[in-house]
């Protein structure tokens, strides 16, 4: 499926009123396109691997691309949570990324992981560099992970490829000593920081007894309806362990709180997190059912871009690389902020 049919195929659903209650998935050099609306599925193109499945959307676009501001006394420290009080401006507009971790060495092994801190696979690595190349042209001005490796290693290596070059600067807030050693003393270099902001809330669900096992075993010992319950369903926790509810109950909470009023301010924000902290922030932003939640499921590494326009939340799908032009997931703010790199880097 080329980019022009692509295309085509959009405007026709749009023209059927389609789009605001559907999910628009690119993959690099090879789009597809899934409209998943209540109880209808349907998948236009083929990728090569089965990657990222999700629900509904709502509303129209556009982002910007300011920079964060810095405070005085903690420079790249996290801007204050203040929205935008001056009537006469416009209401802000904000990018949002959210992207699971790269494949982890658990993943691999088919263990459930939960809050154990275990590191991303080379190919985790590689599905890291491969997100960042994808959300190179979007501008970040702040970045939030949970405090467990994967999600920190999948944030950074992704920053590795943005085409802006800005530094992310992991912030050390745990004590008053922790925040003066690490200051910076020039504003120059400040500018040139993105404050990265790790958060325990943002952990993968805690999987309680389940954590360490191997999940084909634990389906073959409990059952594969069991193991899907406690895996996929809202309020069931598996032994000892958080539900999906639970699980929301911190990282939704923590959204609201801190990531929230950053995103009405206008500032551009990328979370690095897990399979079901996302899946519980997904579930308030597209205004899930917990019927719905059960049949979300997020791949490693893709990236999934929202745009945050008068309180509300637009899916813009999965960008694709960099190299494609003309991408659907830009909006007229994200093409001038690209426009804008181009001509910087040129
Ligand atoms: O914690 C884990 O094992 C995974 O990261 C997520 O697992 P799940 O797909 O079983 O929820």
């Amino acid at each position: 499926m080329t980019a022009t049919t692509f295309h085509q195929a959009i405007s026709t659903l749009q023209s059927h009123g389609y789009v605001s209650n559907s999910v628009l998935h690119q993959e690099c050099g090879n789009i597809s396109m899934k409209l998943i609306t209540r109880g209808v599925r349907l998948e236009i193109g083929s990728s090569q691997r089965e990657r990222h499945c999700s629900r509904k959307t709502s509303g129209s676009i556009q982002a910007s691309s300011s920079s964060y501001q810095t405070s005085e006394s903690n420079p790249i420290s996290i801007p204050s949570n203040g929205t935008n009080k001056d009537p006469s401006k416009k209401p802000s507009e904000a990018a949002l990324i959210l992207i699971r971790h790269g494949e982890s060495l658990w993943n691999e092994k088919n263990l459930f992981t939960g809050c154990v801190d275990v590191p991303l696979t080379k190919k985790g690595v590689e599905e890291a560099v491969e997100a960042g190349k994808r959300i190179s042209n979007i501008p970040i001005d702040m970045i939030y992970t949970s405090s467990l490796i994967r999600a920190q290693m999948t944030a950074m290596l992704a920053m590795t490829q943005h085409r802006r070059k800005k530094v992310p600067i992991v912030m050390h807030d745990e004590n008053e000593q922790a925040k003066a050693w690490s200051q910076i003393f020039s504003e120059e270099t400040k500018k040139q920081c993105i404050p990265v902001v790790t958060a325990w809330q943002l952990n993968e669900r805690m999987y309680g007894e389940l954590q360490g096992l191997n999940k084909q075993e634990t389906a073959d010992k409990y059952g594969k309806e069991q193991v899907h319950e406690w895996r996929r369903s809202y309020d069931i926790p598996p032994p000892n362990g958080e539900s999906l509810e639970m699980c929301a109950e911190r990282a939704v909470a923590y959204f609201k709180e801190q990531i929230e009023p950053q995103l009405q301010a206008g500032k551009n924000v990328m979370i690095a997190a897990h399979g079901n902290s996302l899946r519980s922030i997904i579930m308030y932003l597209d205004k899930l059912t917990s019927q719905e939640v059960i049949s979300l499921e997020l791949s490693t590494g893709i990236p999934m871009l929202y745009i945050v326009k008068e309180g509300k939340y637009i899916r813009r799908g999965s960008p694709a690389a960099p190299t494609e032009a003309g991408v659907y997931a830009y909006t007229k703010n994200l093409a001038k902020y690209r426009q804008k790199l181009d001509e910087m880097l040129h």
